[in-house]
């Protein structure tokens, strides 16, 4: 069954037909440390992530994918580089304008979900929006309450509810202000099986029917497979990519890098 959303937020095409980019990296460096200890999180990684795709980075333990989508996401600053979000360049943003733009057009969710505790579910899906003094579009509140099945969760403080009915109101509140980028970074971490297979089914939906937008760091070929894309990396370089992966070639391409 497929879901009545009105508009798409964004077309996946530009007017002459070209695939539009979402969010931009290019030839972005971090150095953490000085002189002899200083290690190459990131060594020049140039990459585009397209709107409506679904795109996962992976890589061997210290290859540079939480460092890359702390920079992407405006919460790490790169050494060198570019990060462009749309047509806004992040890099040389001072902070206020980093945590406007964070709360305003991305939407992220976390391993740990990061729910406050003191607020409802309700109130934790619709906190970024309070924040940002937007007003919420019911009927989008209402079919992503729906679709992730916390209608008689509403009121229930996160700990009322299992980790896989938090993670879920974690992707509500990540998507209800219709973000350009969501950024998910491990979200299946600490959910058992079922309740991973669930969230990982909601952000592809999220993708397929209703255009947004999702770039996920994990560690499993399994989540990974949910990806229209796997980016790679590498030593802080990109190294490769794959199209329509699945666990079986995502196991093969990490065995490639030594993972
Ligand atoms: N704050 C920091 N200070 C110093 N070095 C850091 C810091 N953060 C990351 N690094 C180093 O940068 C490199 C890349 O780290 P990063 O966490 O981005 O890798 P990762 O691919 O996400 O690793 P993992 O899969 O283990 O989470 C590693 O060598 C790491 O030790």
């Amino acid at each position: 069954m497929s879901i009545q959303t009105g508009e798409l937020p964004l077309g996946r095409l530009t007017q002459d037909g070209l695939p539009r980019t979402a969010i931009r990296a290019h030839e972005l460096r971090k150095v953490y440390g000085q002189g002899d200890t200083a290690v190459a999180a990131l060594d020049g990684v140039s990459v585009d992530f397209g709107v409506g795709r679904f795109t996962a980075i992976m890589g061997p333990s210290g290859s540079g994918k939480s460092t890359l989508m702390h920079c992407l996401a405006g919460l790490d600053t790169p050494t060198d580089g570019q990060v462009l979000l749309g047509e806004t360049g992040l890099t040389r943003l001072p902070d206020a304008d980093l945590t406007r733009i964070r709360r305003d057009r991305i939407g992220f969710v976390f391993q740990s979900f990061n729910l406050l505790p003191m607020l409802t579910a309700k109130d934790n899906i619709l906190l970024p929006l309070e924040l940002g003094g937007r007003k919420p579009d019911q009927q989008w509140m209402s079919t992503l309450v729906d679709v992730l099945g916390l209608g008689d969760r509403l009121t229930h403080r996160p700990s009322e509810l299992s980790g896989g009915q938090q993670q879920r109101v974690a992707v509500a509140r990540a998507l209800v202000g219709r973000p350009e980028v969501v950024f998910a970074d491990e979200p299946t971490g600490n959910l058992d099986s079922r309740s991973g297979a669930e969230v990982l089914g909601f952000l592809r939906r999220s993708v397929r029917e209703f255009g947004q937008t999702v770039v996920m760091v994990t560690h499993d070929p399994l989540a990974a497979a949910y990806a229209d894309r796997v980016v790679m990396l590498a030593d802080g370089k990109l190294a490769g990519e794959l199209l329509e992966p699945t666990p079986e070639t995502v196991l093969d391409a990490l065995r490639q890098l030594g993972a």
